[in-house]
């Protein structure tokens, strides 16, 4: 099988073809190869492949939400070749032979590479650790741990955690939230409007707390800390802190990620008590969504996460202190990041490329993704229209849930095409 993608602009630069054979680059330049697939690409941005660092599939236990198929076609829709796959399913991912089966249902659904992550905990209880071990060392190969949803909260079952990944160049993706400062009822960003509408406080120190300590236990035990979803300011300060430190010091290390929706919505839009955007950790004032555009645009944040986050119908229409927490990210993404960090001229497509793909690969330390566009690297290719404004529909999701909280919304930059090794997942 051979694909010829015609004067696309690489990374947004000089445009030049692109020859693919059997799953690889072949040839980039001006070329007069023909191809038994020709794609006109004049004006379009090819990226290396998109990796979600952050993706909920909900296979296995909550196929009703999403399973890993119907996560997969969102993810190629949205650019991606390549998704981590949160633990926090039923059962749980936290023994090898359930990171295996994640990672085989991936593989049959075919999209996207889908990477599990494996447990902290075991059952995400927050006491004994997963097996961590048999996880890294089985078929999967996990190096991300989390139990997303709940934070590590205990301390020294986040160092024995830090330690026991070090061996193998693992990572701990710490859900930055202290349930004694944020219980699980904390709905609303705590401030005026969280008092105005009577919703429980999530004040921003119950994730800063967190994520300081955190940073502590890595410089402590030499170790890998990534902070998921980062929502407040203080936490962008901190996170500048700890990698000026692990620079210096280079035993050990802090990498962040940001979602889609914390670089662009507040919590004002809670006004309406719309459930659509009940989120963990909360939306967050202005403020705080330019302290996150500012980090991710000066590198303190490595990566856009989706955190892509279905729910049935029956588990959202609810009163909103009752309603699941969540939102999907997957076909979206790549739209609000140009939207938000492109048009605003905080970032170029380089920089897309950066926080949306070769940064996510490393952390998760992924083979053959978030590569160079140059000859003998695998074909994982997103192609972007970076002049397409379209108005979101959540009807028109691949996602089998509709809690998207950009539906109606104007973006600019839509996804045109994704391949897989070569061979195409998406076509919009
Ligand atoms: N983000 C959310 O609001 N929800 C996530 C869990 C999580 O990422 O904390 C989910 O699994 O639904
Ligand atoms: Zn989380
Ligand atoms: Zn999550």
């Amino acid at each position: 099988m051979s694909l010829l993608i015609k004067g696309a602009r690489l990374l947004g630069g000089k445009a030049a073809d692109v020859y693919v054979e059997d799953g690889l680059i072949r040839e980039i330049g001006s070329l007069s190869t023909t191809a038994e697939e020709t794609v006109d690409a004049d004006g379009l941005v090819l990226l290396p492949g998109l990796v979600d660092l952050h993706t909920h599939l909900r296979e296995p236990g909550r196929e009703d939400a999403e399973t890993v198929l119907s996560g997969s076609r969102a993810a190629a829709a949205g650019g991606y070749t390549s998704v981590l796959a949160m633990a926090n399913t039923s059962p749980v991912t936290d023994t090898a032979e359930a990171a295996e089966r994640v990672l085989d249902l991936g593989r049959s659904a075919g999209l996207v590479d889908v990477q599990p992550v494996g447990a902290v905990t075991r059952g995400l209880v927050g006491e004994e650790l997963a097996e961590l071990g048999l996880m890294a060392r089985s078929r999967a190969r996990v190096r991300v741990f989390s139990d997303d949803g709940r934070c590590v909260a205990d301390a020294r079952v986040m160092r024995r955690a830090l330690e026991y990944v070090k061996a193998f160049g693992g990572v701990i993706s710490q859900h930055s939230q202290d349930p004694a400062l944020a219980p699980h009822a904390a709905c609303c960003h705590e401030g005026r409007l969280s008092g105005e509408l009577g919703l429980p406080g999530w004040p921003s120190v119950a994730e800063e707390v967190i994520v300081a300590r955190d940073v502590m236990l890595a410089r402590h035990t030499g170790s890998r800390v990534h902070v998921a979803h980062v929502s407040t300011a203080g936490s962008v300060e901190l996170v500048r802190w700890a990698k000026a430190q692990a620079e210096r010091d280079g035993m050990w290390a802090v990498t962040a990620e940001v979602t889609p929706h914390h670089l662009l919505l507040t919590t004002d839009l809670l006004t309406g008590y719309d459930p659509t955007f009940k989120v963990n950790p909360p939306l967050r004032p202005a403020e705080d969504v330019e302290a996150l555009r500012a980090g991710l645009a000066d590198g303190t944040i490595d990566a856009v996460a989706t955190d892509h986050a279905p729910h049935a119908r029956h588990d959202k229409e609810h009163a909103f202190v009752d309603a699941a927490f969540g939102m999907l990210g997957l076909e979206t993404a790549l739209s609000v990041v140009a939207t938000v960090m492109v048009e605003g001229g905080l970032l170029d497509w380089a920089g897309v490329a950066r926080v949306m793909s070769v940064n996510p690969a490393g952390i998760a330390g992924l083979d053959g993704h978030g590569r160079a566009l140059v000859a003998g690297e695998p074909a994982n290719l997103t192609l972007v229209d970076p002049a397409a404004s379209y108005v979101v529909d959540r009807a028109a999701s691949l996602s089998l849930s509709r809690n998207n909280p950009w539906h109606g919304r104007t973006v600019t930059g839509q996804v045109v095409g994704t391949w897989l090794r070569g061979t195409r997942t998406f076509s919009a």
